[in-house]
């Protein structure tokens, strides 16, 4: 481009001229959060929100004006003489008025003007009557209108404390936040059952077969998944940094409705270098969860409050905070399942994994109060756990369970030994795709431990919600993917 032009592109009228100021004073309307918390009676305020229930009197009508900036609506008042037309329940509107304090004291917005914004456009077809509470499975069937009930709204102002919280509290600890590809060639450990991606028009590893084509002319010439774990990347990341984290979408492909799965979610997944025992990596956990519980429970109170009192949802779960988590061996948890078995749980041989069932039996068991359950058998855990140096027969791996869920987090320290890492690779046929993996053990090698926490899990848990799709804007589960 010529200088000339440049320069008049830069200095002369042709950009249009815009006022800037920062966000909250553009168009000079104000948040109900910020007049709970900091406007003095007395001011001249716009406020903009959603109508959340009305009540006509002899002169007045009074509306409950919510922006979702926090749990609290703002009573607002107007006189039906300026009432306008379209004002009804679920309309979005605008009022301008003096703050005052009500005869019960309360806030409310003497309002000189109301107009609508959005009006509702059918009114008998929106699903949710004023001041009453549904039940989750009634709001799930309108995912896109969700966001606005009292209950959701609430759940995603959590949800975004909690999300802060954990980012803080792992900056706070030194960790180094890593973005983990969503991308991947390797299934991680077979974490789960995987989505297989490819771009739109590419034929299908068997019709490229089919059609003699090589891997070599497909976009990635491997196979392209979505990603179950960013563990293996922070693995190489902390062999340079010493403790990382990642906290992204992470994807499993379970045919499973249940109340427990998604088929996107959020894990929080972190490894530390230079950590030798189980103990280390509990404590980890235990002060992450212990610390971001509190901070949402401090900071959400009337959220958590709010949601606690709707339909379905059976409160936080306090006993996170109250004590030490328990911990026992694998082998102990067969042994108490055992000697429970029949009445209370089916039967578990040593050496199989836990049913759900039986890890909640093992929460109840311990009072209601997370557990680690330590020292798994080898041969039902994944390749990258390190041999026990008691007995080559386990691995030094941790499952937490919780009230509300079962296994909330699983974690291990990492094999740091190459040649017994080398031949569990081999031996699990991964040595030629994962290679790279082996090579971080080649450099520079350090014990490291990690563990994974699914988040939409830990809001069950921490909140007392039965069904994962309610603490997921938008949760993906089987045949549920059009919103
Ligand atoms: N980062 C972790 O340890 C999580 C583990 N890889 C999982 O997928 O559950």
């Amino acid at each position: 481009m010529a200088l000339r032009v440049f320069l008049s592109r830069v200095t002369g009228n042709v950009f249009y001229k815009r006022s800037f100021c920062s966000e909250g004073k553009t168009n000079i309307h104000t948040r109900i959060v910020d007049i709970y918390n900091s406007e003095p009676v007395g001011s001249h305020l716009l406020v903009k929100g959603w109508v959340k229930a009305m009540r006509k009197m002899k002169e007045h009508v009074f509306l409950d004006v919510s922006d979702g900036s926090c749990s609290k609506k703002l009573q607002v008042l107007i006189s039906k003489s300026r009432q306008p037309k379209s004002l009804t329940y679920g309309a979005a509107v605008e009022a301008v008025g003096s703050l005052v304090t009500n005869t019960n004291g309360q806030l409310e917005l003497a309002a000189e003007n109301v107009t609508v914004i959005g009006p509702c456009i059918v009114i008998d077809g929106y699903p949710f009557a004023p001041r009453k509470s549904y039940s989750p499975d009634y709001i799930r069937q309108f995912l896109h209108l969700r966001p606005r009930t009292n209950a959701f709204g609430a759940l995603l102002r959590i949800r975004d404390a909690a999300s802060h919280a954990v980012n803080e509290h792992f900056r706070n600890n030194g960790y180094i936040h890593i973005h983990t590809p969503v991308l991947t060639s390797n299934d991680c450990e077979g974490a789960g059952d995987v989505f297989q991606v490819k771009p739109e028009n590419e034929k299908t590893v068997k019709d490229m077969m089919k059609d003699g084509m090589s891997m070599d002319e497909a976009y990635f010439d491997c196979n392209t998944y979505l990603s179950v774990s960013g563990q293996l990347h922070l693995e190489a990341a902390v062999r340079g940094l010493s403790k990382v984290y990642t906290f992204g979408p992470t994807f499993r492909a379970e045919n499973s409705r249940s109340r427990l799965h998604l088929a996107e979610f959020y894990m929080i997944e972190a490894e530390a270098a230079f950590i030798e025992s189980l103990e280390e990596l509990m404590n980890i956990m235990e002060n992450l969860i212990k610390n971001v519980t509190s901070q949402v429970m401090q900071k959400c109170a009337d959220d958590v409050e709010l949601l606690h009192s709707s339909d379905g949802n059976e409160g936080p779960v306090v006993s996170l905070l109250q004590k030490p988590f328990e911990v026992m061996t694998y082998e102990q948890a067969i042994d108490i399942l055992g000697r429970h078995s029949g009445n209370f749980v089916s039967q578990v041989k040593k050496g199989q994994g836990l049913g759900k069932e039986h890890e909640l039996y093992l929460v109840k068991y311990a009072g209601d109060c997370p557990i680690f359950i330590v020292d798994w058998p080898s041969d039902i855990k994944p390749f990258y756990m390190k041999q026990s140096l008691q007995d080559v027969s386990k691995v030094s791996a941790l499952d937490l369970l919780a009230p509300q869920v079962g296994e909330l987090c699983g974690g291990s320290l990492r094999e740091d030994n190459f040649s017994l890492l080398q031949d569990k690779l081999q031996k699990s046929g991964l040595y030629e795709a994962l290679g790279w993996y082996l090579e971080l053990r080649e450099y520079g090698n350090v014990p490291s431990a990690g563990f994974g926490m699914g988040f939409e899990r830990f809001l069950q848990v921490i909140l007392g919600i039965p069904n994962i799709k309610d603490t997921i804007p938008f949760p993906r589960w089987p045949h549920n993917c059009k919103l």
